[in-house]
């Protein structure tokens, strides 16, 4: 039987939620799309054993303030579930190949008690975003969720 998942994510101005749209043609297997802005209740979680999140980065290096304020805002329990994390962001400009959204969800969802089921993946989406980076993130996806 395969896991039940949901897709939870942020957007400020629309670029993860284009990512998201994406994802049927991407995935394997089937998800509920969340998005935190309109504030889903810890318990709206309960009936999945994977969440993947995508959020952006904002400011700099920080995390989009919708999944800032979810993550932030009430206490999670992940005990028993898996995530993955997809951040988004830009290379150029910044020094780095992580780009700081990943960082604060990842302590958030560890802290809870979740468990990563694959590495995560920072999307270069500005000014283009790199959809040949999702879909090899996405094939990874795909193998982990494999009924074993
Ligand atoms: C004002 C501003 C600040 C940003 N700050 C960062 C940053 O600190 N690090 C980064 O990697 N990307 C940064 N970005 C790039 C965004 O993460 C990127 O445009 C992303 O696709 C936005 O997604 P969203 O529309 O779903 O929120 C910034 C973009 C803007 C417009």
């Amino acid at each position: 039987m395969t896991a039940r998942a949901a897709v939870l994510y942020g957007s400020s101005r629309g670029n993860t939620r284009k990512v998201v749209a994406r994802l049927p043609e991407q995935l394997h297997f089937a998800v509920d799309v969340l998005d935190v802005a309109e504030r889903p209740e810890p318990a709206a979680l309960a009936p999945y054993s994977v969440l993947l999140f995508f959020a952006s980065t904002w400011g700099d290096g920080e995390l989009q303030k919708d999944m800032e304020a979810f993550l932030a805002g009430r206490a999670l329990s992940l005990q028993g579930k898996r995530y993955a994390i997809c951040e988004l962001g830009n290379y150029y400009g910044y020094d780095d190949y992580e780009f700081g959204a990943m960082r604060i969800i990842r302590h958030h969802l560890e802290a809870a008690g979740g468990q990563e089921l694959i590495e995560p993946f920072s999307m270069d989406s500005l000014p283009r975003k790199d959809w040949d980076g999702l879909a090899r993130w996405c094939a990874l996806l795909n193998a982990a969720m494999e009924p074993r």
